[in-house]
């Protein structure tokens, strides 16, 4: 299977990388790149740095990973919530995600964001986007990238990791322009474990 190399100088927005018992988030950004990812209970959130400007965008915080059934959902938007919370009820990730990315949609900001979400199970990975001209979920059985930007399609991708710090590492350093923060998650059985990287 070919596995995409990534091209340096490239802006492709927020990414997620979903793949079996694994899963990373990174914050690229050019428009705030004053941000940080916190953890709040067993929740990690995209926050504002001390130092950034005001804004009223609605898309710039939001809960960027957090736990929904006996998964853990990552992604770039207030759809985590309501995918967790699908999780939550039983649904199955598929369905929770394909749910909460329809009913919310592509970001009505001046670039048609995409949602980017997956979600990370005991015996499952699926991933999933929602654009203006397409809804794209589906599981995936080695790590994948979606991004918001130029990648907005799932493309295998080359992710050897073996804990959360290297996933969070691993996305927040890859070749991709204007890195902000990251996020990474690793199951092992039952548990999760999680990393973050601010920088
Ligand atoms: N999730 C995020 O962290 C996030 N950051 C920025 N956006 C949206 O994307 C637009 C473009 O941002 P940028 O120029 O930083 O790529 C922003 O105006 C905002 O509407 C976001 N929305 C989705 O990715």
């Amino acid at each position: 299977m070919a596995l995409f190399y990534p091209r340096t100088s490239m802006y492709i927005g927020r990414f997620i990388v979903v793949g079996p018992d694994v899963a990373a988030y990174r914050v690229s950004s050019r428009s705030f790149p004053n941000r940080k990812i916190i953890e709040r209970d067993d929740v990690l959130t995209v926050v504002p740095t001390e130092d950034a400007e005001s804004t009223d965008n609605p898309y710039v915080s939001y809960n960027c990973v957090r736990p929904g059934g006996d998964a853990t959902v990552v992604g770039n938007g207030s759809h985590v919530d309501p995918v967790a919370e699908k999780l939550d009820m039983g649904y199955p990730a598929r369905d929770a995600l394909v749910t909460a990315l329809f009913a919310l949609d592509f970001e009505k900001d001046d670039y048609d964001t995409p949602r980017i979400a997956g979600v990370v199970g005991e015996n499952e990975a699926v991933i999933g986007i929602v654009r203006r001209d397409a809804l794209i979920v589906r599981e995936v059985t080695e790590p994948t990238l979606v991004a918001t930007y130029e990648h907005d399609a799932p493309i295998d991708y080359d992710f050897a990791v073996e804990s959360a710090e290297e996933a969070a590492r691993a996305v927040y350093d890859a070749d991709f322009e204007h890195e902000v923060c990251a996020a990474g998650v690793v199951r092992e059985g039952e548990a999760s474990e999680w990393a973050i990287v601010n920088e």
